[in-house]
């Protein structure tokens, strides 16, 4: 069990790493509790994957720091208790199966090599194919089972189920489940497939341009906001209720009459016309005004995510329409 002074399986404060082209990360405070499992999400170029190899040790911070159980990610202490799947998942092309759980079982000091062996026969991948000859979905697997097997309490794991088709996916997916139950794993998996997300993880940590955008307990975030769909009300532009204070909404779209948008329970303003909470923790009750014309309900993890993904492209939208962008593409918050 972890103990409530234990330090979190990462923390990062004021976290942020530069190259040539800009800000990858920028002043990233993140604390991912140990024994969760979080989904990291965000567009292609959001810093997931540099937050993840700052984590792993691969890169050094610019600013800031970031800890692993409240170690250094250089210090033995931490690389023993994290392992890292890249992205392009790394392995020699030319080794077999078998010369490669060897490798990895000779080059880490706790290797279960039962374990791994299991997770490739399970995906009828035989010990003595090439890397190179395996399809990239067998390849993920051989890549996973070198990481799972290495007995860490942190995996870190940057679109691990990318190359996976749907079946080998979900049973990939169970896999990471079951591991993480049994031996109280900390999971952090980038990951595109919003979807998916729902049934995996715990908490969600979203990053736009390198900023940290949500950060939070899954269920929590979906309390926190509410789905409202109706007729277009025909005396706003937006077609929204008057009463909906727009400091509120996420972001919303229309289709011909039919408006949905995403509306948080904490405005900037309090405003009349929100739904209220009747208590901490639970749903929002429904809007007060034009029931019969606006339907509500709790957003799924992927409505959410979208929304809040929607929400930032749009500000940088505008944000580029009023000549924020910098020259290198970087820009202020939006
Ligand atoms: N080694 C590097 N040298 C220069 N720029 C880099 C390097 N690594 C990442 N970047 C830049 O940092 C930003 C964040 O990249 P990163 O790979 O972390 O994003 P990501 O969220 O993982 O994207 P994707 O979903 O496409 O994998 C991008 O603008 C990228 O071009």
């Amino acid at each position: 069990m972890n103990s409530p002074t234990a330090p979190p399986a990462l923390r990062a404060t004021g976290l942020g790493r530069r190259f040539r082209g800009g800000w990858a990360l920028r002043d990233c405070d993140i604390d991912i509790p140990a024994g969760s499992v979080t989904a990291l999400v965000g567009a292609n170029g959001a810093g997931k994957s540099t937050l993840l190899q700052l984590a792993a040790d691969q890169l050094r911070p610019t600013t800031g720091q970031i800890r692993v159980f409240g170690d250094d990610p250089g210090s033995t202490a931490s690389r023993e208790r994290r392992a890292f799947l890249a992205q392009d998942k790394p392995l020699y092309p030319d080794l077999t199966v078998a010369e490669t759980l060897r490798l990895v079982r000779e080059l880490n000091t706790a290797f279960d090599t039962e374990a791994a062996e299991r997770i490739v026969r399970a995906g009828n991948i035989r010990p003595r194919s090439r890397v190179g000859a395996l399809s990239a979905g067998q390849r993920s697997r051989v890549a996973l089972a070198t990481v799972l097997a290495r007995e860490a309490d942190l995996l870190l794991l940057d679109e691990p189920l990318a190359d996976l088709d749907p079946l080998v996916r979900h049973e990939i997916t169970a896999l990471l489940m079951a591991e993480a139950a049994e031996r109280q794993l900390t999971l952090v998996i980038s990951s595109h497939v919003l979807a998916e997300i729902e049934n995996v993880c715990d908490r969600v940590l979203l990053l736009h341009r390198g900023e940290v955008r949500l950060d939070g307990d899954v269920q929590e975030l979906r309390d926190g906001h509410t789905l409202v769909r109706g007729r277009a009300h025909e005396d706003t532009p937006d077609g929204l209720p008057p009463a909906l204070d727009r400091a509120a909404v996420v972001e919303s779209s229309r289709t011909g009459r039919l408006v949905t948008a995403l509306v948080s329970h904490v405005p900037a303003t309090p405003g009349q016309g929100m739904p209220s909470q009747d208590a901490p923790g639970r749903a929002a009750t429904p809007f007060v005004w034009d029931q019969d014309r606006w339907e509500t309900a709790a957003p799924s993890v992927e409505e959410l995510l979208l929304g809040r993904l929607r929400a930032a492209r749009a500000a940088d939208a505008d944000a580029d329409a009023d000549g924020y962008g910098d020259a290198d593409g970087e820009r202020s918050a939006a």
